[in-house]
């Protein structure tokens, strides 16, 4: 086995073990749910709101929002604009669950952005917390977009250059400068100071940040965001939460803040706590994991209605393909098979532009098939768990899954890469008839999951099979030619 490298840590598959440990756990309905947790604020009893009839919203980010084409405000986006923004906003930590797609991570930004909008000094004032690099990157294009009309900088630490140079881009240290009247050396600052006002992470260079780079600080902090968090809570790395929130400064600002008048708030007045947002389409319901979040007063919102864990998005057209008694190659979620299943599509010579995308590949090449399906080049993307979660790609108007995953909260993130936005999807799930039992009962715990049975006429299927079995051939030549120059 290769060696365990931190990239490969934030995009790794978990090992079934664990998984299973935690479907068990959080499925077990003699396990307490946090009483708070049993009466949410639902989502969709939140209209929609034009941008412009939103209390309080700066111009500035209206005409940003206008201009990626947003004019209103998704149901999930109003309710936590609420919680933020709103009377008595901030006071309580929240908890966000609504389905793929439905724009949580606009429903924290443009809150933070909001409230951040007015502050005079610069401080690093919110921290993102998000699984992978990809997820990363694409969350800091969603606040570049808003944040840079009301002068806020927005900075990101996934690892992808070196920490010197990442640590630059965060913090300013102190300069020494020669005096203009005479030759002695004088300190310009006292002290480090941010470049930036929120912070796009991965946890692994989150922790290099905190225990390396002189000058970095939560201490300002005024907002902390952990989006995909059941994923998050699975990755201990240098145990980085509780690292960060012993970091978040919450009794009060330390003396020489308050006198600077730099605390979390503007100018003197301090605000003694920074609020979480824990965002997640399934989030964790297991008290001993919510615990690790020290909330304080939390708040639940939710899309949930009935009793169903969770809830795929409306728009949703879900099909079932049965293989009937035919001998059938049916792949599995492991990165070997994605790599094969790229493999046999092209040796089956389709004209179909294909790329492959899991954590077994380098970073570097992951990006650039994520980028040649975005841009259209590649019209396949066969893709590991690796992109179950949170991955927004426009135009995504079908997901297959040629194996049946194994948890339900699994099949709600990788059928959640379409029907996004309230825009029309389908995915598709190819089933062994032993499968079919296990499929069914997943699907009892998620909301909206109705699944027709879709069968390819059986034309359709001779005109394919010599050029399948081709491709069977010549991929049995590849794969030896692979193994060798390994
Ligand atoms: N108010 C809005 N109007 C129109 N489009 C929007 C709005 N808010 C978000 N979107 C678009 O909806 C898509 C999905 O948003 P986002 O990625 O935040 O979903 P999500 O809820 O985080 O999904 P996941 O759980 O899969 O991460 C994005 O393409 C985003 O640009």
């Amino acid at each position: 086995m290769g060696k365990r490298t931190r990239e490969s840590f934030e995009n790794e598959t978990l090992p079934p073990t664990t998984k299973q440990q935690e479907e068990v756990a959080s499925l077990d309905p003699s396990l307490p749910t946090l009483p708070w947790m049993r009466k949410p604020l639902i989502v969709d009893s939140f209209p929609a709101v034009q941008v412009h009839q939103l209390g309080c919203l700066d111009p500035r980010l209206i005409s940003a929002l206008q201009d990626i084409g947003i004019e209103s405000l998704f149901p999930v986006q109003v309710a936590v604009w609420q919680q933020v923004v709103g009377l008595g906003g901030g006071e309580r930590d929240i908890c966000v669950c609504s389905p793929t797609g439905s724009g949580k991570t606009l429903a924290y930004a443009l809150p933070i952005v909001q409230m951040l909008s007015t502050r005079v000094v610069r401080r690093l004032r919110a921290l993102v917390v998000l699984p992978t690099r990809d997820l990363a990157v694409q969350v800091k294009a969603v606040f570049d977009t808003i944040a840079s009309a009301v002068g806020l900088s927005v900075g990101l630490a996934i690892g992808q250059t070196q920490i010197a140079n990442e640590a630059a881009e965060l913090v300013e240290l102190p300069r020494k400068c020669v005096h203009h009247f005479s030759t002695s050396e004088v300190e310009m600052l006292d002290f480090p100071s941010s470049r930036i006002d929120i912070l796009v992470a991965t946890p692994g260079r989150l922790m290099d940040h905190i225990t390396s780079t002189e000058g970095f600080t939560l201490e300002h902090l005024r907002y902390m965001v952990i989006d995909e968090s059941d994923r998050l809570l699975r990755q201990a790395y240098q145990d980085w939460l509780p690292h960060s929130l012993e970091r978040i400064f919450t009794k009060g600002q330390s003396k020489q803040s308050l006198l600077k008048g730099l605390g979390r708030g503007f100018g003197m007045a301090n605000h003694y706590r920074a609020m979480k947002m824990v965002v997640s389409a399934t989030l964790t319901r297991d008290p001993a994991k919510i615990s690790q979040l020290k909330l304080c007063f939390p708040l639940l919102i939710s899309a949930n209605v009935e009793e169903k864990r969770y809830q795929l998005p409306k728009q949703l057209q879900s099909y079932k393909m049965m293989l009937e008694d035919q001998k059938t190659i049916v792949f599995t979620a492991s990165v070997t098979s994605t790599h094969r299943l790229f493999l046999l599509l092209q040796c089956c010579g389709t004209r179909l532009k294909a790329v492959e995308y899991s954590s077994l590949q380098h970073q570097h090449d992951r990006s650039k098939a994520l980028a040649a399906f975005r841009e259209g080049d590649a019209k396949v993307l066969i893709a590991s768990d690796a992109i179950t979660r949170g991955m927004d790609v426009e135009g995504v108007m079908n997901v297959i899954n040629y194996d049946v995953p194994v948890y339900a909260k699994t099949y709600v993130h990788r059928v959640g890469r379409t029907a996004r936005a309230g825009k029309p999807g389908s995915s598709y799930t190819l089933l062994r008839r032993e499968e079919v039992r296990h499929f069914k009962e997943m699907l009892q715990k998620v909301e909206n999951s109705k699944c027709k049975r879709f069968k390819l006429p059986q034309q359709t299927l001779d005109e394919l099979y010599p050029c399948y079995i081709e491709g069977l051939n010549k991929l049995k030549e590849v794969t030896v030619t692979e193994t060798i120059k390994v």
